[in-house]
Parts: structure tokens; sequence; C-alpha cells
């Protein structure tokens, strides 16, 4: 028991979350691992990693208790409860081969271990649902879609970090060519695209026994006949696409349930402009109407009782349904962001924007603090626009 580094958790926790986390930019992310040192990454990591796990660590425990209660979010905290510790066990460790080595193999037993938190919330918010026999109040969906977007913010951060230091210092035979980690100095957008339409229109043909095709059109201000390429994390915007033509496919499929001739193809633009690199990918699929638009972002609404590992094939390109606020958070990770704009009764483009510019692609991280903290507890503010007809006053007959 002596050998076990007493350290005192809530102490640590409160230590750790008292520091912001410190947002790299994609540029910073390219210059260091151009010529990267483990040892810098190491000392790096073993702060910032502790202060982001903290920092959300804190934003758990102020959850409603009815949801803080159920065994799916327990299960959540206690993983990353065991990780906190963990990564804490270097804080005061010598940079030797040895420590360096024993750290990227702690690092990839953490990401493992956290490789099922999405699906764990999505079982605990349908719990919570259920719990409330299908109602939930306006404020309590509030502070669910506030926390998650969070959660899963600061996931995605924490394991881009993960992911440059175990690929970078690995161990493994160098990584390929040209990319730095996860991040591909050259990423041909195009490509991306053409790869998640092949995967999407797989599972589309499967169940549909047809698929919508593609028109690709690049409109580059410099030179049209070059691919548009971007600093970017290939990983990230392929999630993205994947999901959108995933939607767009389902779309136009089940508009066009009865015959499968000549189906509308899905066009991507991809523009490439001074600030923003724009792809929008246009569907004829029906599109929905604009009142329904912000649901589909919602954890709650996009909550169902999910198909199982082995009946995903055969749902109709289903996932677990969070895949466009979750796509949205990817996007909006290094200040891109994904907008949806349907004319019912016709179709939907969804555009993804990114910024064209690597410097001014800093990570978007949440921050524990007197704001965040107010948030769990503050009541929905009354509305400060009319917006309901008047109602006649009740005439009371005396
Ligand atoms: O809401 S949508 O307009 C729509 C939403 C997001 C997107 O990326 C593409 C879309 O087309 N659309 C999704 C869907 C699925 C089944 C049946 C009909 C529809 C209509």
């Amino acid at each position: 028991f002596s050998s076990r580094l007493c350290t005192n958790i809530p102490k640590m926790l409160d230590f750790y979350s008292q520091f912001n986390p410190s947002p790299l930019s994609i540029k910073q992310f390219i210059d260091f691992g151009q010529n990267a040192c483990e040892k810098k990454s190491f000392i790096f990591l073993r702060k910032e990693l502790p202060v982001r796990l903290a920092n959300i660590m804190k934003e758990i425990a102020l959850l409603p208790t009815n949801l803080l209660g159920t065994n799916s979010v327990n299960q959540v905290n206690d993983w990353y409860l065991k990780s906190f510790e963990e990564v804490l066990k270097f804080e005061k460790m010598e940079p030797t081969h040895e420590n360096l080595v024993g750290f990227c193999n702690q690092l990839v037993q953490i990401r493992n271990r956290h490789s099922d938190v999405v699906q764990t919330m999505s079982q605990g918010v349908l719990e919570l649902k259920e719990s409330q026999e299908g109602y939930v109040d306006q404020s309590l969906e509030t502070s669910i879609q506030y926390f998650l977007d969070r959660l899963y913010m600061s996931r995605i951060s924490i394991r881009m970090l993960i992911n440059q230091h175990t690929i970078l210092f690995g161990g493994r035979e160098e990584s390929k060519g040209r990319q730095i980690g996860c991040l591909d100095p050259a990423c041909d957008i195009s490509s991306v695209v053409k790869d998640a339409y092949e995967n999407a229109r797989f599972l589309c043909d499967q169940y549909y026994l047809a698929s919508p095709e593609l028109v690709i059109n690049q409109c580059n201000n410099l030179d049209n006949t070059l691919p548009i390429r971007t600093v970017y994390v290939p990983s990230h915007l392929y999630h993205m696409l994947f999901e959108l033509f995933k939607n767009s496919m389902r779309a136009v499929m089940e508009l066009h349930d009865e015959t499968t001739e000549n189906l509308p193809p899905i066009h991507v633009l991809i523009v490439c402009g001074k600030e923003d690199i724009c792809v929008k990918i246009s569907d004829q699929g029906g599109g929905i109407p604009r009142s329904q638009i912000d649901q589909l972002f919602k954890y709650m609404y996009s909550t169902a009782p999910q198909p199982s590992k082995s009946d995903l094939h055969t749902v109709p390109l289903a996932g677990y349904g969070y895949g466009l606020p979750i796509s949205r958070l990817y996007a909006r990770y290094f200040h891109g962001d994904i907008v949806l704009l349907s004319a019912e009764g016709y179709g939907t483009d969804a555009v993804i924007y990114l910024k064209a510019l690597s410097d001014e692609a800093n990570e978007l991280l949440p921050i524990f603090n007197k704001t965040s903290s107010k948030f769990y507890r503050a009541t929905v503010p009354t509305g400060d626009w009319s917006n309901q007809v008047k109602q006649a006053k009740k005439i009371v007959l005396i």
C-alpha cells in the first residue's frame, strides 16, 4: 500500500481544475510535429491532460442528480477518475526513456478505456428519457445539451493530444509519409469526399439496392484545376462527410421509394476562400420544415433505442443517432462549423465550414469556471420576445 501514491484525488481535482486548458492551433501541432521532441511532449501532456480531464470532471459532478445517478454517468465518471489518477503518476517522474515508454503505453490504455463513452452516455440519456415518461422539461434538456456538447468536445481534444503523442512517439514504423501524427498537411478534400461517399453508398446499396450518384464541383479562387488542399485531420473530415452522406442518401431513397430510376444525384461543391473552406452537400431528398432543424442537433431528440452492433448493418444508414451533433463538434473543434439549410419539399444543403488558415484553426475547448457552473444552476430565463398571440383574456362570468 505504501508504494501507491497516496494522492488525494478530490484535492488534485480542485488543483488541476483551476487551470484553463491551453488550446493549440493546427499550426502549432504541425510546427511541433515537424521536429518533435518526446520529452517536451511528455512535460506538456502530463500537465495538460490532467487539466483537461479535471475541467470536465468538475462539470460531471454538477450534473442534475437524476442524470448523475444513472449507471452510465457513474461508469463514465469512474473511467475519468481512473485515467486522471494514472496520468498523475507521471507528474514528478524523470523523463527517462523507460518512463517515456511507460507514459506512451499509459496513453494507449486510457484511449482504449474511453472508447465507449458516447454509447454509454447515449444509454444514460435513454434511461433518463424513459424515466421521465418521455416528457423532458426544457431546462433539463438544455442542461444535457450544454453538458454533452462540452463532454464530447473535451473528449475530441484529449483524444487529439493522445493520438499526436502516440503516433509521433509510439515506436511504430514511421507513420504514413507526409502525415504529422493524425494531421495531413496537404489533405486533398475531394479525395476524402469520395472515400466517405463510397462507404456510405455501400451501406445504401446494401439496404436500398440502389444509391444516388455523386457530382463534385470545385471552385478554387486561384486555379480551378488544382485540387483544394488544407491542413486538417482527415479522420475528422471523413467522420463529418460520412454522416452527412448517410443522411442525404437516406432522404433521397425514402423520397423515391417507388422507382430507383433517375435518382437525383448528390451535389458536392468544394470552395476555397480567403478565410473559409466550404464543402456543401446538396440533396433533393425532400428536406424538412425549418421548425425541425434544431431538433436534429439535440442529443435528447436523436436518442432512440439504438440498433445493437449486430443489426447496425440492417438498419437503413442508422448509426448512434449522434451523427449530426458530434459531426458539428468536430467542425467547431478547429473553429469551423456545420450548418443545415433545408427547403422543405425539395431537399437540404449541409455546409461544412473549415478555417482556410491553420493559425486561425485553434482548438475550441470548454472551460470549467463560474460561468459554466452557473449554467447548471440556472433556470431557463423568461423569454424576451413576445411570440404568442395574446390569449383573449378569459371572461369570468360573475
Ligand atoms: O432532414 S433532412 O432534410 C437532412 C438532414 C441532414 C442532412 O445532412 C441531409 C438531409 O437531407 N432529411 C433526412 C431524412 C432522412 C429520412 C427521410 C427524410 C429525410 C430528410
